[in-house]
């Protein structure tokens, strides 16, 4: 039995010695490389903190103590060390998250995915345990990254603010996002990593410890306890203690003694520390560490020793259509610039960057910060495209209705990842955007069926300067051409029938489900029309007359059937008085568990057969019995 195998609760890590640590954390490295080389999943971020999780297990005690990880994607040694070591199926449906998750452990606390938040949660239970009388510590691990988000620093503000309410904030410093962090916190915490004369003092103690084994730990303690001293004689004034954080740190985060040490300091005081870890994020394989983009931030399915991908690509990504067109354009137009937030090659703005490094920012992890930054960017007479996850435009709905719409900036939004993603699990999903986003007048979104079509709606999306536009489209590989047989109004028709009955609107990708559809029905022998509104906010003004002459009309969208692309499209047929009733398939208004994304699909009842199906039944029971019917009732599928 290895040693990782005899740890069933983190109680069990108490017990072992010095050197049994260190097999234990090889073991670890050794374990996560081939499991997630397995399924896929967050393999850096995970190498990179074996050492500090298992001196947090060590330290408190989980769950009585609650340890609550930023963003929540290097959770994985925190699985291991608490009981969850069937990684066969990570993000695979049944199988475990790939974020904390409640249902699975009651050592887990925020089901997140979205960064920035930790602090904010750790802020409340601190808050929660003061006033209930409870005891116990609250501590946080937010990595350098997520420290750049604006939440981070709401929280910090109201953490530092009580002296007197004990709360641990474990800074992971692994000087990355994806990318190297970026901005001024980031060189603040360089700055306090590298200040020489301090340097210097750190391996001065280090070597006095080698030499010492006997009385070791002892004046580790004393050295740990002489650090502030040391730091003020020889490092910049720390910016968390002028806001009225102690400060402990820097500490080399793969040193399980130290880290263990600086977290019993932390213990020992009775209000807010922050405790500063140095890691390295890929930290013990090699390919991670030598892979410059994001040091394997995630990786697919692949062979752990040649890491070659082993899951055949489905021909170009979205995102590479996308990150190819919008350099063509910047080549053309000057004013074309371009905002990430702390994932410059995950939305495809890797070869803009090249081709354009002045016209590009990466903002850190900011969505708010980078829709308010476009709409001054617009207003300063440029054309700022800003490319998100949509999951994570969520942040930045108020900036994006007060500062860019309400302003009438020219800003067009790039929403990666939109729809079911899947593994990722219920926060990643982009699954909300167009219907938190149907509110927000002038805004014009589009949701392209194909890489042509992504190329072509880009580009009319930035010729519109004095309204916001945004572009939604999905993971993986964006599939095969889809051709249009006609145009009506702004509309492609992808699937005429003479006579038809059901007018099936099918959004962005939802096209080859609709296509596929129509043929089923039409071996039901129930003609119809397919047509591709390509703009889906605002509804086409020629969609409700091509309603009319339907019996029914079926929208089909990859997001929430809730006050989506179909409750608009009822609108307009209810305010343009035609009398067809509109069913709405798309995702029901619920958190979806992680699986593949066709798994997902299947399961809530997106694919061809059950869209097919739904029809039928709904003609079958009577819906839309005569064109134009007055009786016809809008249908709530
Ligand atoms: C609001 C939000 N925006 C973007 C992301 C995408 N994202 C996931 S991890 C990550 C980088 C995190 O960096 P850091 O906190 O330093 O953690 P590390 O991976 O370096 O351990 C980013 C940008 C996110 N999870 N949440
Ligand atoms: C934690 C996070 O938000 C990202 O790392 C995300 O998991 C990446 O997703 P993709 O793998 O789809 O780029
Ligand atoms: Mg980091």
């Amino acid at each position: 039995m290895t040693i990782l195998e005899s740890i069933r609760q983190p109680r069990d890590l108490k017990a072992l010695t010095e050197a049994e640590l260190g097999e234990l954390s090889d073991e670890i490295r050794e374990f996560l490389v081939h499991a997630v080389a397995r399924t896929g999943g967050h393999l850096g971020p995970n190498l990179g903190v074996v050492e500090l999780t298992v001196a947090l297990h060590r330290v408190f005690e989980s769950p009585a103590d609650r340890i609550l990880w930023d963003t929540g994607h290097q959770s994985y040694v925190h699985k291991l060390l608490t009981g969850r070591q069937d990684f066969s199926k990570l993000r695979g449906k049944g199988g475990l998250s790939g974020y904390p998750s409640r249902e699975e452990s009651e050592h887990d606390v925020i089901e997140n995915s979205h960064a920035s938040t930790a602090l904010g949660w750790a802020d409340g239970l601190a808050k929660a345990r003061r006033v209930r009388g409870e005891k116990g510590h609250v501590v946080a691990v937010v990595g350098d990254g997520a420290l750049t988000g604006g939440m981070a620093w709401e929280a910090l503000n109201n953490i530092a603010a009580a002296k007197d309410r004990p709360l641990i904030v474990v800074v992971n410093d692994n000087e990355r996002s994806y990318a190297p962090t970026i901005g001024g916190l980031a060189n603040h915490l360089a700055a306090l990593r590298t200040t020489d004369g301090y340097e210097r003092v750190l391996a001065w103690g280090k070597a006095v410890l080698q030499r010492t084994p006997l009385v070791g730990p002892p004046v580790y303690e004393a050295l740990h306890g002489a650090k502030k001293g040391f730091k003020d004689a020889f490092a910049p004034q720390g910016l968390f203690e002028d806001l009225g954080l102690k400060y402990v740190g820097p500490i080399d985060g793969h040193d399980i003694r130290a880290v263990e040490s600086a977290l019993r300091r932390a213990k020992r005081f009775h209000g807010p520390v922050l405790v500063h870890c140095i890691t390295e994020k890929g930290r013990g394989y090699e390919p991670a560490l030598a892979h410059e983009e994001d040091h394997f931030h995630t990786v697919g399915v692949m062979d752990p020793l040649t890491c070659a991908p082993l899951v055949p690509s489905g021909g170009p990504s979205w995102t590479s259509v996308f990150g190819e067109e919008i350099v063509r354009i910047g080549e053309e137009r000057e004013d074309v610039v371009a905002i990430t937030a702390a994932m410059l090659h995950p939305v495809g703005l890797g070869p803009f960057a090249e081709r354009f490094p002045d016209r590009v920012w990466d903002v850190g992890i900011a969505e708010q910060h980078a829709a308010v930054s476009a709409a001054g960017l617009a207003t300063g007479g440029l054309h700022p495209v800003v490319a998100v996850y949509a999951t994570f435009l969520n942040r930045a709905f108020d900036q994006l209705l007060m500062d860019v719409a309400l302003h009438r900036c020219g800003v067009t939004f790039v929403l990666d990842r939109a729809g079911v993603t899947g593994t990722d699990g219920p926060s990643h999903n982009g699954m909300w955007d167009m219907s938190v986003l149907q509110v927000v007048p002038g805004l014009r979104i589009a949701a392209p069926r194909d890489a042509d079509q992504l190329r072509a709606q880009l580009r009319e999306a930035v010729a519109v300067d004095d309204a916001p536009t945004l572009l939604r489209f999905p993971k993986e590989s964006a599939g095969p051409a889809i051709p249009a047989v006609d145009r009506i109004g702004g509309m492609d028709v992808l699937h005429e029938a003479d006579d038809p009955e059901v007018l099936l609107v099918a959004v962005g990708v939802m096209a080859s489900v609709c296509l596929q559809a129509a043929d089923l029905l039409q071996a039901r022998g129930i003609r119809c029309t397919v047509v591709d509104p390509r703009w889906v906010k605002p509804v086409d003004p020629a969609l409700p007359p091509l309603a009319a002459g339907h019996r029914l009309v079926a929208v089909v969208e990859d997001n929430s059937r809730a006050a989506g692309v179909g409750s608009a499209v009822a609108l307009a047929l209810g305010d343009a008085e035609v009398d067809v009733p509109v069913r709405r398939f798309g995702i029901p208004e619920q958190f979806l568990a992680h699986a593949k994304r066709g798994e997902v699909l299947a399961d809530i009842g997106l694919t061809p057969v059950d869209v097919a199906g739904r029809i039928s039944a709904s003609l079958a029971a009577g819906q839309g019995l005569a064109k134009q019917s007055p009786d016809a009732q809008e249908h709530q599928a």
